[in-house]
């Protein structure tokens, strides 16, 4: 069966890289993206049909030496540079949206899911989210305990507790709705982001439920709180400490008991089988982590098997 991409059946892609550390306190972030690219990602997309280019709307910037481990008087580290950078990935990829091609952001972390989901919401309202992590990343600058802004880009595009924002964030457009995201894959979720969740009644699979239902189940679950005709475009948010660190060792915030490698890649397949994939994100690969090459190179491959996976390739 091959896949037929319902909203690019023309197969144009646009590699958007993000190298970016600045939501969280751990250097090498920044280099997920060459790492991924060096890996042979681009040429392994176009194997699969896609016509791929790239953007680089970070070139430029040197954020590296700005991130400092303070806060500011609100608790949270590095506004000015966590906004000043989702804005540009913003930017680029409704630029990329509305060429007709779909974006694939590599990160970086997750704070660029800001831009991303503020994109691509912005250009198709429809646009409904499954996001892949161990954390839900939707802490509120009043609940977040560790002032990373990596724990926060939901929060920010669904407009929760939205006086608190920084001036810094006023340009976020606040375009997602709570029944239009759904998570799969969590085990490390704070006590104020579990009341978000509570609160909002927004569909969240921990991997109690994957455990319960399988992964296949769970696949369809989420797919029909939020789009139950399939009729919508899918922006799928990929952080690959989703996956065990026994498999993706090499990134900043690892929790026990993630899903196997087969059942992460089975995730990115089954959204390509839909046909309904808009959008991509790889984020919070971070190559400094490894404590062997052989940890860099595992995580490095589950992040382009992810990628590949869900542009087409395990389906025949
Ligand atoms: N994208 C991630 N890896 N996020 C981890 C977030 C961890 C924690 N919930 C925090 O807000 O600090
Ligand atoms: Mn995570
Ligand atoms: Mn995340």
């Amino acid at each position: 069966m091959t896949v037929d991409y319902r909203f690019h059946p023309d197969r144009k892609a646009t590699i958007i890289t993000a190298p970016f550390s600045g939501g969280q306190p751990k250097n090498g972030t920044e280099l997920g993206p060459k790492f991924i690219l060096d890996a042979g990602f681009k040429s392994q997309i176009e194997e699969l049909g896609w016509q791929v280019d790239m953007k680089h709307p970070l070139e430029g910037t040197n954020y590296e030496d700005l991130r400092t481990d303070e806060k500011d008087q609100q608790g949270l580290k590095n506004v000015g540079i966590v906004s000043d950078c989702c804005h540009r990935i913003y930017k680029s990829i409704k630029e990329t949206a509305a060429s007709g091609r779909l974006p694939i952001t590599i990160g970086g972390d997750h704070s660029i899911g800001t831009g991303t989901l503020a994109a691509m919401l912005e250009h198709n309202p429809d646009t409904c989210v499954l996001w892949i992590d161990a954390h839900a990343d939707i802490n509120t600058p009043s609940t977040t305990e560790s002032g990373n802004l990596h724990g926060c880009p939901v929060s920010f595009v669904m407009g929760l507790d939205s006086e608190s924002y920084p001036k810094e964030y006023q340009w976020v457009p606040k375009v997602l709705k709570p029944n239009r995201i759904a998570y799969i894959g969590l085990r490390d979720v704070d006590a104020g982001e579990k009341e978000i969740l509570r609160k909002y009644n927004i569909p969240a699979f921990s991997m109690h439920h994957i455990d319960k239902y399988g992964i296949g189940k769970v696949f369809e679950m989420a797919l029909d709180k939020i789009n139950p005709n399939r009729e919508f475009p899918v922006h799928m948010s990929y952080d690959v400490d989703a996956i065990d660190p026994s498999f993706v060792p090499a990134t900043g915030t690892r929790v026990e008991g993630g899903l196997s490698l087969r059942e992460g890649l089975y995730i990115a397949e089954a959204i390509a089988e839909s046909g309904l994939l808009s959008s991509l994100d790889i984020v919070e690969t971070n190559p400094l982590l490894g404590e062997s090459q052989q940890n860099v190179l595992d995580t490095v491959g589950a992040a382009c098997a992810i990628g590949r996976c869900a542009m087409g390739q395990t389906l025949l």
